[in-house]
């Protein structure tokens, strides 16, 4: 357990960053042997992981591509024999990042509600409120991961202080009144570039503009290896869109992938939406379009409120409605030496009978008169296989909550910018006449590995911008 001290602040901050830039790993590629989840750990990443490992409570952000999110994965297991199952809360921001990590969200595992209401208030609620169940988790908790940073804003992340340290002293002995967050082992990871807090007043808009956020963190790393993409010059261009910075070059380059008209490109390529409401239409116009018989796939669910809720807020769909000929994209990562990964896309050839002994998940969640059938997808990338269900969980700490059984697949023409985020692309079309807000051209922009794969229409310089305060929190942290 780390003991700092309010009001010290041992920064060992690695890998000045900002005016580094990035490099391409040496494969440009995850580098595997075999087994989905084995990767070569950069020295950055090494680094990182060391510093979990004596007990620091570390802030892990970079451009996007960089390998966070994996990063993360692995210091899950790390936190995990740290501090034992019990002890480690995994959390994001979002439904669809905590259901990535198999976490809650942040504002459920805190028992915040909307966390309006002042410090203290939040505080009594907490240790005094009939539910004890977020009490319990607080007391439980020796570290917390929160992913997806970017999206917790600066008034959040102080009243999550607070209420760690009150429950501390209220739990425990005054002596550890002046601990940070309790003691607790923070792993915060994110990048500020990309999209920021749903939009609030808030003074406090960025959780780095927090008064608590200095103090957190013992050890910061900016990764800079991108593994995404392997074009260096798309990678360059990437960080000059990151940090609003295009200038006439990137223009030019950008202005070549303008198309006159969508209909030139093929099924194969993804179209993202800045709004929800454009990504339904488009997915249900080209599924009805096909004239093909629907076959319904209904998630099917275990678990408790508020858990199984959040269940929808993740990637596996509620109903999954598919047909010979749609366009379909993986949600999780079935097998990496074979590219079948989260992102990767493909079409449905047909549906296959499930075999003799392997009927009762299928059975769970197939809709179709009689016949238990799974579909069958030609992806891009070659293979053509048939899609077995998959299982998401929603845990808190070590304990399963909630469970969805449903197929790992989204209808692929359309997707929203909010949802690509953490994505891998081959081919994208956007309209970023129509983005709003800092990051969302880069992310957009980021989700493709290279500039061949990326087709734009209206696109708009003016949509390309950085938010000012991020700017100059990352030159004075990582500069
Ligand atoms: N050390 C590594 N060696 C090989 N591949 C890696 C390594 N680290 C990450 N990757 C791979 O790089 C890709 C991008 O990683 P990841 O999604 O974690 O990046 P990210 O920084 O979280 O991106 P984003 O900010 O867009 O969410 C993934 O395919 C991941 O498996």
């Amino acid at each position: 357990m780390k003991t700092l001290m309010r009001g010290i602040n041992p920064t060992l901050a690695i890998s000045g960053s900002y005016s580094t830039r990035p490099v391409i790993s040496n494969a440009g590629k995850p580098r595997t042997s075999g087994r989905v989840n084995e990767v070569k750990w950069t020295d950055q990443q090494l680094q990182v992981i060391e510093a979990v490992k004596s007990c620091q409570s570390v802030f892990i952000t970079g451009s996007a591509g960089t390998g966070k999110t994996k990063l993360v994965e692995e210091i899950v297991k790390v936190l995990r024999n740290i501090h034992g199952e019990q002890g480690v809360f995994v959390t994001a921001s979002t439904g669809v990042a905590a259901c990535a990590l198999s976490g809650q969200t942040l504002h459920s595992f805190a028992g915040v509600g909307l966390a309006e209401a002042d410090s203290g208030t939040l505080l009594s609620r907490v240790v005094c409120g009939s539910d004890k169940r977020a009490l319990n988790r607080w007391m439980n908790a020796k570290a917390l991961v929160i992913d997806e940073i970017s999206m917790v804003d600066g008034e959040l992340f102080d009243k999550l202080e607070y209420i760690a340290r009150g429950v501390m002293r209220s739990k425990f002995d005054a002596s550890r009144t002046d601990l940070i967050w309790g003691g607790i082992q923070l792993v915060v990871s994110g990048d500020f570039f990309q999209l920021p807090p749903v939009s609030r007043l808030n003074r406090r808009k960025f959780a780095f503009e927090a008064d608590c956020w200095d103090q957190t963190f013992q050890f910061k790393a900016s990764l800079h290896s991108v593994f995404r993409q392997s074009d260096l010059e798309y990678v360059r261009m990437l960080e000059d869109i990151r940090k609003g910075a295009l200038n006439s070059e990137d223009e030019k380059l950008l202005q070549q992938r303008l198309l006159a008209n969508e209909d030139e490109l093929d099924n194969t390529v993804v179209r993202l939406f800045p709004r929800n409401v454009d990504v339904d239409g488009v997915n249900e116009k080209r599924l009805h379009d096909l004239g093909e018989e629907i076959v319904v796939y209904e998630a099917f669910d275990k678990g408790a409120e508020p858990w199984k809720s959040q269940l929808n807020q993740g990637t596996a769909l509620t109903r999954l409605k598919l047909c010979k000929g749609a366009r379909v994209m993986l949600t999780m990562n079935m097998d990496v030496n074979e590219k079948l990964v989260n992102g990767a896309t493909g079409t449905i050839t047909g549906f296959v009978n499930v075999r003799k002994g392997r009927k009762g998940k299928v059975k769970k969640i197939c809709r179709c008169d009689g016949s238990l059938i799974l579909p069958r997808v030609k992806f891009d990338s070659g293979p053509e296989v048939a899609i077995n269900p998959s299982k998401w969980e929603v845990c808190e700490g070590n304990k399963v909550k909630a469970k969805r059984l449903q197929l790992p697949l989204v209808l692929a023409w359309a997707t929203s910018i909010h949802k690509s985020q953490g994505m891998t692309l081959d081919r994208l079309y956007t309209d970023l006449s129509k983005a709003f807000g800092y990051g969302m051209s880069y992310v957009a922009f980021s989700r493709v590995r290279n500039l061949d794969g990326l087709y734009l229409s209206g696109f708009n310089p003016s949509s390309v911008k950085a938010h000012p305060k991020v700017q100059a929190f990352y030159k004075k942290t990582f500069e």
